[in-house]
């Protein structure tokens, strides 16, 4: 039996009086790319949000590793090995790719009085990182992130992730605008955090991109988990879609052609 990684029991969410997460139990394991899916609405952004500190549940309980934890904030959940990686990666556009992979974390050269960062050591580290996360080009390190194209940004950002070992590394929409080759780059990308022995969250409304890479499938619909053991290899998109919409294929025909 798998490890357990993280456990959400039971947990909702209310805005207001918008139920958005209504007692939902979702759970990933160790070594596994969970792909959440569920139409607009659905809950998943909250679901990931409540995970990472970034808001808080109005019930259930989160755990890890089989310990309770209090997500308070995104720092709660960094501490706890949860590093949330959203559209636009939280990235410096201006400072060049080793500094965003060390930043708020860079190492520091002393001892002395004038503390100083080790640009050295992070070029160093970052040169490495880049190779293991699989950017096949010859990027130098020292390039501006803002002349990276968006597969690269994702790169630079999952390399953070595994530099710090993260143990899970949850990826809001990573392959959203992407050209083709691109997301051929991230997808690869999220296979190797994966072979090096990290878990992921996989959110993206492509579904095609979801069945490349995951290993289960959760889906959400009306802040409820209606699906939770979806294997890609023995499905089929066409399924996955009836399930997200609650339709059958049939109506899902007449929807289209509506
Ligand atoms: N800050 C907020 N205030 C009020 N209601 C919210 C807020 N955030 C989300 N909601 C509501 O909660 C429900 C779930 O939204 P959520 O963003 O989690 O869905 P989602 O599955 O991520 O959708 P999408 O794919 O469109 O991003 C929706 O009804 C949404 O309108």
């Amino acid at each position: 039996m798998a490890e357990e990684l993280v456990l959400m029991d039971n947990v909702s969410k209310y805005y207001g009086r918008v139920r958005a997460l209504d007692g939902v139990t979702f759970r990933v394991f160790k070594n596994e790319i969970v792909g959440l899916l569920g139409d607009n609405g659905a809950g998943k952004s909250t679901l990931i949000k409540v995970l990472s500190g970034a808001v808080r549940s109005t019930g259930g309980t989160i755990s890890i590793k089989g310990k309770k934890v209090d997500m308070r904030s995104t720092a709660d959940a960094i501490a706890n090995g949860i590093e949330t990686i959203y559209q636009d990666s939280a990235l410096v556009t201006q400072l060049s790719i080793a500094r965003n992979l060390f930043l708020g974390r860079e190492p520091i050269k002393g001892p002395g009085f004038f503390n100083r960062m080790d640009q050295a050591k992070m070029e160093e580290v970052a040169t490495a990182l880049l190779k293991r996360v699989g950017i096949s080009k010859n990027i130098p390190v020292t390039t501006p992130i803002g002349s990276l194209s968006g597969g690269e940004r994702q790169a630079v950002a999952i390399a953070r992730a595994m530099h710090f070992h993260s143990d899970l590394i949850i990826l809001d929409e990573p392959t959203n605008n992407l050209g083709v080759a691109e997301t051929q780059g991230v997808l690869r990308f999220v296979r190797n955090a994966r072979d090096t022995g990290h878990s992921c969250i996989f959110i993206a409304h492509n579904i095609h991109h979801v069945f490349e890479v995951v290993d289960r499938i959760v889906v959400m619909r009306q802040g409820k988990v209606v699906a939770d053991d979806i294997d890609p290899k023995k499905t089929t998109v066409r399924h996955v879609e009836e399930v997200i919409t609650g339709m059958s294929e049939s109506e899902l025909r007449s929807a289209v052609a509506h």
